[in-house]
């Protein structure tokens, strides 16, 4: 046969196959109105196991391929189903009931000292709140959990050094809304109270900033010492000979500080992500970010036909973290950021869907992010 004639084959088997695929989610359709009548739940994991099983073994040497191939016909099928039914009904309504203006909070917690990059942050998603300087991450949530502060200001990733692990097992554990973000370009400078460079032995500064600067750091020969923040390494620089900080030149200022290098950090486009985190659920009109968190079972393409499924509704994942489930050794929660609205109507059948299927699943939020 000729590639013209088989690709004529395959084109009249793709037909088929269409026309097969959309006869299937119309049945499934059907197979919601029967659910709904009788109260049965629409994911019916003993038949799903008991399909893959089977065209797994009819599918011979493409078994495998077989089995992923209806493993998202019938994740799109289950999908179809709950949009049918509107599940997902606590997602719906703590949506619609959002708050939908720019929160004006009163007092706003962030790490560190004044003049940190927190600090910064901060001022710039909340010029007029006060700020509130917590020295760990663990209590800038507790303040919120308690009221001691409206909202949490906290770095989330650095474009070098990658995701902050601390701040991903807290946003996993309260489960509290992100309602804004920002991202900040990061520029370290070296301060000192002495005047030359060459009379530095320690450099103090956050953990961050210090993987953020280990080139330049290991090219000095200099040692370094953690701190919790960058403003409290200039804090701490300020009352120590032969000692100098990695931090903003603000907080060097702040200090008194004598800047003696400048733009230390080794990637030039060096930059942090932060969130603000709050109690409740705020949603402003021009939110493209959504956040959520949720944990599959521990088989084969469980989490690929999760991510298949955003995919299918054509959203843009951003980012994707795993964390370890505390307690549960190797098991874990998967973080999810997208481009998207709630108030598109196909993306929060999405979600609802994702929430009634998905175990720990949370919606963290639908915000935007300031550069
Ligand atoms: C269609 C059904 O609903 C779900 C989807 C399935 C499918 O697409 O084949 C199978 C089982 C259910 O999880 C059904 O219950 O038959």
């Amino acid at each position: 046969m000729t590639l013209e004639e088989l690709r004529k084959q395959i084109d009249e088997i793709d037909d088929g196959i269409l026309e097969l695929f959309l006869k299937r989610m119309a049945c499934a359709k059907q197979v919601a109105e029967v659910k709904r009548q009788k109260g049965l739940p629409i994911f019916n994991e003993t038949r799903e196991l008991k399909i893959l099983d089977d065209v797994c073994r009819k599918a011979g040497e493409y078994g495998g391929q077989a089995r992923i191939l209806y493993a998202n016909l019938m994740a799109m099928s289950r999908e179809a189903q709950h949009s049918a039914l509107g599940s997902g009904t606590e997602l719906r309504q703590a949506v619609l009931k959002a708050s939908r203006f720019p929160n004006k909070p009163r007092s706003v917690a962030c790490l560190g000292e004044k003049g940190s990059y927190s600090h910064e942050a901060l001022s710039r998603l909340y010029p007029e709140a006060e700020p509130v300087f917590f020295p760990d991450f663990p209590s800038i949530f507790a303040a919120v959990e308690n009221g001691r502060a409206d909202l949490g200001v906290l770095p989330v990733e650095n474009s070098s050094a990658g995701s902050v692990n601390e701040v991903y097992d807290l946003i996993l554990k309260y489960r509290f809304s992100i309602v804004s973000a920002i991202s900040l370009s990061v520029r370290h400078c070296l301060a000192s109270r002495e005047t030359e460079l060459h009379e530095i032995q320690t450099v103090y500064s956050h953990p961050q900033a210090l993987r953020q600067c280990a080139g330049y750091l290991k090219k000095r020969g200099v040692s370094s010492a953690e701190c919790s923040s960058t403003a409290g390494a200039a804090k701490l620089a300020a009352g120590k000979r032969k000692t100098a900080a990695l931090c903003s030149e603000h907080a060097a200022a702040q200090y008194g500080l004598n800047i003696l290098d400048r733009n230390v950090q080794d990637s030039d486009g060096n930059r942090t992500r932060f969130i603000a985190i709050g109690q409740n659920l705020l949603i402003p009109p021009q939110a493209n970010k959504i956040s959520l968190c949720f944990a599959v079972p521990h088989r084969t393409g469980t989490l690929y036909t999760v991510l298949a499924r955003f995919a299918a509704s054509g959203l843009n994942l951003t980012k994707i973290e795993s964390r370890p489930i505390p307690g549960r050794n190797f098991e874990y929660d998967f973080y999810l950021d997208f481009s998207g609205s709630v108030a598109d109507p196909k993306t929060l059948d999405l979600l609802c869907a994702l929430s009634e299927e998905l175990t720990r699943f949370s919606f963290l939020g639908n915000y935007s992010e300031l550069e």
